[in-house]
């Protein structure tokens, strides 16, 4: 069964961030994910990765002004300044971490500029970023999102990701496959699996219920499914990586929301640890 991460900026939203590490672990969580860890200190979410027996699986770079709506700067040119000082200070988090991977966002297509000059400068960027967390041994992520989540993202589709992935030819430049966001642009999720995950180029999974963004086990996908092609595809590649539990739970508005909707991780064979 495939390892499954806990994505704390969306469950356990009943709980301050620093007091969702703890809920995770207890519900048998072994690793976490998040947007984004710039507004605590390094060291502070390092103490409760480590008081809890957990493993910092993802976080992203900084997006830009996101309360703006800015939704990342990488393929903005003349943002280049801006976009190297973000990574470096991801890469300082990633350190204390000790977190593999970041996940560098697009950002959303501006108007007026000719798509050939925002791949231009996404690529660049991606260039330098991946040569930089080589450096560190940490992995660079791009994500294709659907448009009806975040209409006017620069990348929504999975190929054509790879494609920018072979093109730049970085080993630690890889592919985020959300399975949400890819039923929603492109259907067919088995057989997409099975075309992506022995290229090498997937560094991540994560996951939803679709259409509505809740528990895997409300609505359309059959996840039990799908983790059975991911364990067999990467036992045959080698493939050892971590799905990313990013949904807002239907039962989050009650007290201990997060948790009374885990059935379906209980049923991937998952126990409870507190
Ligand atoms: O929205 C998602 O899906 C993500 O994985 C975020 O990191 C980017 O918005
Ligand atoms: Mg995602």
């Amino acid at each position: 069964m495939p390892r499954f991460a806990a994505n704390l900026t969306m469950l356990y939203n009943e709980h301050p961030f620093l007091d969702r590490f703890a809920a995770a672990a207890a519900d048998g969580f072994e690793g976490v994910e998040y947007l984004f860890p710039y507004a605590f200190p390094a060291e502070a979410i390092a103490e409760r990765l480590k008081a809890h027996g957990l493993q910092q699986v993802l976080f992203n770079a900084p997006p830009g002004d996101w309360d703006a709506g800015e939704r990342g700067i990488a393929c903005l040119p003349g943002r280049e300044a801006e976009f190297r000082a973000g990574f470096a200070t991801a890469l300082a988090y990633a350190q204390v971490l000790d977190c593999p991977r970041i996940h560098v966002m697009a950002g959303l297509a501006p108007a007026g500029v000719p798509h050939a000059t925002l791949l231009a400068t996404y690529e660049a960027n991606l260039a330098w970023a991946a040569g930089q967390a080589a450096a560190a041994g940490r992995d660079v992520l791009m994500e294709p999102i659907n448009p009806r989540d975040m209409p006017g993202y620069f990348l929504h589709h999975q190929a054509e990701a790879h494609r920018i992935a072979q093109a730049i030819g970085a080993p630690n430049l890889k592919v985020q496959f959300d399975l949400y966001h890819a039923q929603i642009v492109e259907g067919d999720l088995a057989m997409k699996i099975r075309q992506w995950l022995p290229t090498g180029r997937v560094g991540h999974f994560q996951l939803a219920g679709v259409p509505m963004r809740h528990e895997p086990d409300l609505g359309e996908l059959h996840y039990p499914y799908l983790f059975s092609v991911i364990d067999e595809v990467a036992a045959q590649c080698g493939w050892q990586g971590w799905i990313g539990c990013e949904y807002r739970p239907a039962r989050g508005a009650v007290a201990g929301g997060t948790s009374a909707g885990l059935g379906w991780l209980r049923a991937a064979g998952v126990p409870a640890r507190g």
